[in-house]
């Protein structure tokens, strides 16, 4: 268990907790903190002692027990949940976590590996049981066959692993259901009580499941399969909707069944390593925060490209095209954390006020201002590529983008007049996903003769590559060794290969594990996918209105030529085509 408190520091440096160890000394306070320290103090992702609150509601709670009133009705959920989480360790608590979806893509290559890394890691409480459910008919045997092909020991942690997995597929069970049976979640509320034991019990669903029966499931596990002791939570993938419209009425429908603290937003960019680090590079380094702004910085590139198709996912892909797969949720939400200003905390109301201050910031996005494109078969050697058209679960001539680049801009006193950049494809050249930060040319520079008429390559540049093999590095201009003056383009590198030999979490491990935890700060809130959709709803319906054709390149390619006039447009180089990186 992954624990926050420092041991010494717990009662004398915070004065309440002081306070009630000597005040309830008698129901043996000290004891009872150390203890549900031990159980509860999962760590979230911004390193907070969460749980601060849970303890100080233990004390809440025993004084209840003596006598005085437990949080009722009219209490903030949080407060419901904390005395709950505190009353639970008198009767112990067990998590149980169904996993809604299990026979689908998401849930093996993902969700069931990362719970099983947050077992390894000794990240999940003690007692907590996992669920599949789907309709596909699967024994709980069936269900570990299933699972056991995807889990992973981590590289550097090689020992017991297979014991461990054994001990984690022992605790995995599977019903075959209907999503939309209340039936059948009432069979899964028996299947879970019965696991559960009757301990104090928090519920995990994660809607691992097409968008079109989210609600219906919602429904389903609130009415028949809430946890009656202690909290039910529900992740929701991707997509929330295709516009603002559908987006409103989804949320609409989920809070008809659960309010929004109970809702967890996933976007899996945000837990990814690089992603959480963007704030720490910024805020934590005093060389950066004073350059975040229109005076240091000439643009922001966000760029995301796969050197594979929808391979598998064209049905899905189709109705959604890669503007909303990808730039609307999260190319958008690194930009949000990227351009947003200082929060007031690390707390999740905190960060999310600050990002959607940005994102409703935002100017309209032009159509003048977008290029869309669609890969076309291609072939290489002896090797052939399909077009985007060819898989068949695409419709004939689909227009659907499957390449897009947009320049944004941001009516706010900071950023004002920056191009931000986004550029996202399928079937290109390479794999990756980066932040590049474009900075202003050295003014009245001593050296400018040395760099020649090119003044744009002697730019410093920062690069945060979240994948693959992540890194940070800043592109500078540095004198080569020698008596002469010559400079060159070198880079201050922080590779996370070499600087950190350990394996880094998968974003769904960091995701599910805040979501355990209560914390909310990495999932998406209501009013930023509002605001989200409010910036590309007018251009996806006039993309669709006015049956813009996307521009075409090949499988494997760099994709349209347009993404290069659109950036000259803004007098912008795209960072990942200079052929200098790391
Ligand atoms: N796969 C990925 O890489 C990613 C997926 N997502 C999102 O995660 C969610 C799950 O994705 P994924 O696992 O790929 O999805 P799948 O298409 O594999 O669906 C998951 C499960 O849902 C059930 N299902 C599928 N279609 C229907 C339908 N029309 N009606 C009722 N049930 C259906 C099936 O289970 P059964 O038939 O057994 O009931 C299926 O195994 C989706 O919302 C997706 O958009 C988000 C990011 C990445
Ligand atoms: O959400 C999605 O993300 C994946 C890419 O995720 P990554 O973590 O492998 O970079 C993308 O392939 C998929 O189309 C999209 O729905």
């Amino acid at each position: 268990m992954r624990s926050n408190f420092n041991d010494g520091g717990l009662f004398s440096n915070r004065k309440g907790h002081l306070h009630w160890k000597i005040l309830f000394s008698g129901y043996n306070l000290y004891q009872y903190l150390i203890h549900a320290r031990k159980h509860f103090q999962l760590k979230s992702s911004n390193g907070h002692p969460l749980n601060a609150v849970s303890l100080q509601d233990t004390a809440i709670l025993i004084l209840g027990l003596a006598g005085k009133p437990l949080a009722n009705d009219h209490s903030e959920p949080q407060e419901i949940e904390a005395s709950v989480t505190a009353s639970s360790e008198k009767v112990g608590s067990t998590l149980s976590i169904t996993v809604v979806g299990a026979s689908g893509d998401l849930a093996k290559k993902k969700i069931f590996p990362a719970l099983f890394a947050l077992y390894y890691e000794d990240c999940l409480p003690e007692d907590f049981t996992v669920f599949g459910y789907a309709r596909t008919k699967l024994t709980d045997e069936e269900l570990r066959n299933m699972i056991s092909k995807t889990l992973t020991c981590r590289i550097d942690k090689k020992e017991n692993c297979e014991d461990k997995m054994d001990q984690f597929l022992m605790r995995c069970f599977y019903y075959s259901g209907l999503y939309s049976s209340e039936e059948h979640f009432a069979v899964l509320d028996s299947r879970l009580k019965e696991k559960e034991a009757g301990k104090l019990s928090n519920r995990l669903f994660y809607l691992s499941i097409p968008p079109n029966i989210f609600v219906d499931v919602a429904k389903c596990a609130s009415l028949r399969a809430s946890s009656a002791t202690g909290w039910t939570r529900v992740i929701v993938e991707k997509p929330f909707g295709r516009d603002s419209e559908s987006s409103g009425e989804l949320t609409r429908s989920l809070k008809q069944y659960l309010r929004e603290d109970q809702i967890f937003r996933i976007d899996h960019y945000l837990g990814k390593e690089l992603v959480e680090n963007l704030s720490v590079l910024r805020f934590s380094n005093l060389v950066f925060e004073p350059l975040w702004s229109r005076n240091y910085i000439r643009n922001v590139q966000f760029i995301f490209s796969e050197d594979f198709g929808t391979e598998g996912r064209g049905g899905y892909f189709d109705n959604y095209g890669i503007i909303r797969d990808i730039m609307q949720n999260h190319l958008l939400q690194i930009l949000a954390l990227f351009a947003m200003e200082t929060p007031v905390s690390l707390d999740a109301e905190d960060i999310r006020n600050e990002k959607v201050k940005v994102l409703r910031s935002m100017q309209p996005l032009l159509l003048e201002n977008v290029i869309v494109g669609q890969y076309k078969g291609h072939n290489k050697g002896s090797k052939s590529y399909p077009a985007y058209t060819d898989d068949p679960t695409v419709p004939k001539g689909s227009l659907t983008p499957t390449f897009a680049a947009a320049a944004l801009f941001l009516n706010n006193a900071r950023w004002d007049g920056v191009p931000f950049l986004m550029k996202a494809g399928k079937a290109l050249h390479t794999k990756r996903a980066e932040i590049r930060v474009q900075f202003r040319h050295v003014p009245g520079n001593l050296y400018k003769r040395n760099f020649g008429t090119d003044l744009d390559k002697a730019t410093n540049e920062l690069v945060l590559r979240l994948q693959p093999d992540e890194a940070i590095y800043l592109k500078i201009n540095n004198k080569v060794p020698g008596l002469g003056m010559r400079l060159d383009r070198s880079d201050l590198n922080l590779l996370y290969r070499s600087r950190y030999p350990t394996e880094i979490p998968d974003a769904y491990e960091r995701l599910v594990l805040d979501a355990i935890e209560g914390e909310r700060r990495l999932f998406i809130r209501s009013d930023e996918l509002d605001a989200a959709w409010a910036l590309f709803t007018p251009l996806l319906k006039e993309l669709e209105e006015k049956k813009i054709v996307p521009e075409l390149y090949p499988y494997g390619s760099r994709g349209p030529v347009g993404a290069h006039y659109l950036a000259a447009k803004y007098n912008v180089r795209w960072g990942d085509l200079s052929g200098e990186d790391s």
